[in-house]
């Protein structure tokens, strides 16, 4: 089905023809460009309200500033659509997400109008901020720099950073507050709080309505006291604002908060701070998911809904004709109540993905013990260990890409204070249509050379149960990751009795042929090591298959059974071949002098892009015909070596 655009929209091929339209015919084409998402999203999927929310300010700033040239640098990127759809890319669309398509995400190397590849939040003023100092020194003075964050963004330590900088360094930079009170769920912290205060303007709509009342009563000021009372709060509005104001605070001038929706009044500010040199703010108010009702109402739900009925608003999904496994995060959100329940210690916190994670489960059951941090993964982590000096046991769940956010606090502040906070990473390995951004690929390799640290993967939702049970007893008081994909597991009845595991311990999951081929493999990828394994047997070669669960520490006494068992090893991780679980199992042969051939299947050292989680295990190599293959060459290496050694 092809989504036809509005007659305006259709014209549009770049900026430059939506220049060529006047004031009053943005109206029109911003309704256009919000059918377009509108339809566009229920068809093929992706971020929806956050774009919803940002059509009139995307149209005015397309057409105020002189893009690419004028540099626009978009937060995260989740609400970036209509930037895509005016800067050439409309056609391209129905690719949006898909294997060898368009990224969901701004990236320099799609289009010169994508400033900054972007997927993780809160950089958006760092990056503007190093253009526009980059224009300075390049004296570039007619230059525009434009960073558009929202308020779930601002919350990170990395937006204040950037202010805190860009507020001295008076370059030209014009920070765009995309304020809609929301992040993924409800937005939280001090700072929405105040935004929301200066939003309403509470104290100074108090105070003004006190001196509206005072002077209304007093004869004495004249016939019409009210009117010195207008001259009066205005000088009143600007102290005050301005005294009490962060952004003010941090030597940025501060304008706003302006109606997000007013396209014409957006072009007109808009105009007007391009002749303000140094660095400024915009406070927008706008809704998110807005012109959708739906998604006005259930911003979380619509923030990435899947495909839907935008007639109907019916979010469309599988109807399974039996019980089908659940997604991995909500076991974890499950078992975590379960423990706490048990355990008077345990505790939870996220950075910011309640739903996400399913830590919102906790929250509800238990809102004392689970904490929603905003975006600040490093802080979540820090505030963990915390918890911990204190001896309780935090269960930090973080998505595997964005701990890369926090790593120096889980070093520093965890592991070298041998603290007991269990990290449960979702999310890891491919995350699929998000993205190189989003993929965790890399947590096996940095969280396996840290001192102090376990670090499990488990292959079905009983060992993610287990594994996190594990990890919160006593004896295994110190840093404890646990990592999983994003999706279903493999077991509708998951909800196993909970049982300890012995740390650094592995599964015999088939005991192959002896002088064949085994597959060690970590994590939940193992089920497609499963099915490798069954169509090797059909073909008469008959693999072992071992579940390791522990990248660290390593199961020394099944990899020595494999060693003197099997003839060739092939290792399978859905995480980066450099330095993960394959480099485990190699540092562990070459220091035992155990030699037998390997061949490690794992995630390539180049960035894989975006597509379905199969797509991508199958594009390189780990899917299951990729790991029988493998297991097929290996074994074919080994017997034609034994032939020419018996030569
Ligand atoms: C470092 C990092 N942590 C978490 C996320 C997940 N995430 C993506 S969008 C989002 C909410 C952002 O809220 P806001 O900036 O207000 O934008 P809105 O969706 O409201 O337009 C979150 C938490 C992320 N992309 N990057
Ligand atoms: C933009 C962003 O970072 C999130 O919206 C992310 O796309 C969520 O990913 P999940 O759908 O895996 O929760
Ligand atoms: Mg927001």
């Amino acid at each position: 089905m092809i989504v036809e655009p509005g007659p305006l929209l259709a014209a549009i091929n770049s900026p430059d023809d939506l220049k060529k339209l006047s004031p009053e015919q943005l109206v029109q084409l911003s309704t256009e460009l919000r059918e377009f998402i509108i339809d566009s999203v229920s068809i093929y999927g992706g971020h929806f309200g956050a774009s919803l929310g940002v059509v009139e300010l995307t149209v005015a700033l397309h057409y105020v500033f002189n893009t690419p040239y004028d540099q626009l640098v978009w937060d995260v990127g989740h609400q970036a659509y209509g930037h895509k759809i005016l800067t050439g890319r409309r056609d391209r669309f129905p690719t949006n997400r898909r294997y060898h398509g368009m990224s969901g995400f701004p990236k320099r190397s799609e289009s010169e109008y994508d400033a900054f590849g972007v997927g993780h939040s809160s950089t958006s003023i760092g990056a503007a901020l190093g253009m526009a100092v980059a224009s300075d020194y390049k004296g570039e003075k007619d230059r525009q720099h434009i960073a558009v964050i929202g308020d779930g963004a601002m919350t990170a330590g990395m937006a204040f950073e950037a202010l805190n900088h860009a507020g001295v360094a008076n370059s030209n930079l014009l920070v765009i507050l995309n304020d809609n009170c929301m992040s993924i769920d409800p937005n939280v912290g001090a700072l929405k709080e105040y935004l929301t205060d200066i939003t309403t303007s509470r104290t100074y709509n108090k105070v003004r309505d006190e001196l509206w009342n005072v002077l209304g009563k007093l004869s004495k000021f004249g016939p019409n006291p009210q009117h010195i009372a207008r001259k009066v709060e205005a000088a009143m509005k600007a102290t005050l604002l301005k005294q009490s104001n962060l952004f003010e605070a941090l030597k940025f001038r501060y304008f706003g908060p302006v109606d997000g929706h007013d396209v014409q009044h957006l072009v007109t500010i808009l105009n007007d701070l391009k002749s303000i040199p140094g660095p400024k703010l915009l406070h927008c108010v706008t809704v998110k998911g807005k012109g959708y009702a739906l998604a006005e109402k259930d911003q979380t739900l619509w923030h990435a809904p899947g495909l839907f009925d935008k007639i109907t608003g019916e979010i469309y999904k599988k109807v399974p004709d039996k019980p089908q496994p659940p997604k991995y995060q909500d076991v974890f959100g499950h078992t975590l109540v379960e423990l706490a329940e048990a355990n008077d210690k345990v505790m939870g916190v996220t950075p910011a993905m309640p739903s996400g994670s399913s830590l919102n489960i906790m929250m509800a059951a238990m809102p004392d013990r689970a904490f929603d941090v905003g975006i600040a993964e490093q802080h979540a982590v820090t505030f963990s260990a915390g918890l911990a000096t204190q001896g309780l046991v935090p269960f930090c769940n973080i998505y595997s890409s964005f701990m890369q956010r926090a790593y120096d606090q889980v070093l520093h502040d965890v592991a070298l204070q041998n603290l007991h906070v269990v990290f449960c990473l979702d999310r890891a390995g491919f995350a699929g249509a998000d993205g190189p951004t989003h993929h965790g690929c890399y947590d096996l390799a940095y969280m396996r050379c840290i001192p102090n640290m376990v670090v499990a993967a488990p292959m079905n939702e009983q060992e993610l149960r287990n594994l996190m049970y594990t990890a919160q007893l006593p004896e295994n008081a110190g840093p404890f990751t646990i990592r999983y994909p994003r999706g279903e597991g493999v077991m509708p009845q998951w909800r196993t009795p909970l049982q300890r595991l012995a740390i650094g311990t592995g599964r015999v999951v088939r005991e192959g042929a002896e002088g064949g081929v085994a597959i060690l493999s970590i994590g939940h990828i193992g089920n497609y090591a499963v099915k490798a394994t069954e169509a090797l047997l059909a073909e008469g070669l008959d693999t072992g298959h071992y579940d390791m669960r522990f990248c660290k520490p390593l199961d020394e006494e099944m990899l020595r059974d494999v060693a003197r068992r099997y003839r060739a090893i092939v290792t399978v991780e859905d995480g980066c071949l450099q330095g993960g679980f394959g480099s485990a199992v190699l540092e562990f042969l070459a220091d035992h002098n155990l030699h037998l051939p390997v061949q490690r299947l794992g995630i390539p050292d180049r960035i894989v892009e975006h597509g379905s989680q199969d797509e991508l295990y199958k594009e390189c190599g780990f899917d299951a015909a990729g790991i029988a293959q493998a297991v097929r060459e290996m074994g074919a290496r080994v017997a034609a070596k034994s032939v020419s050694v018996h030569v």
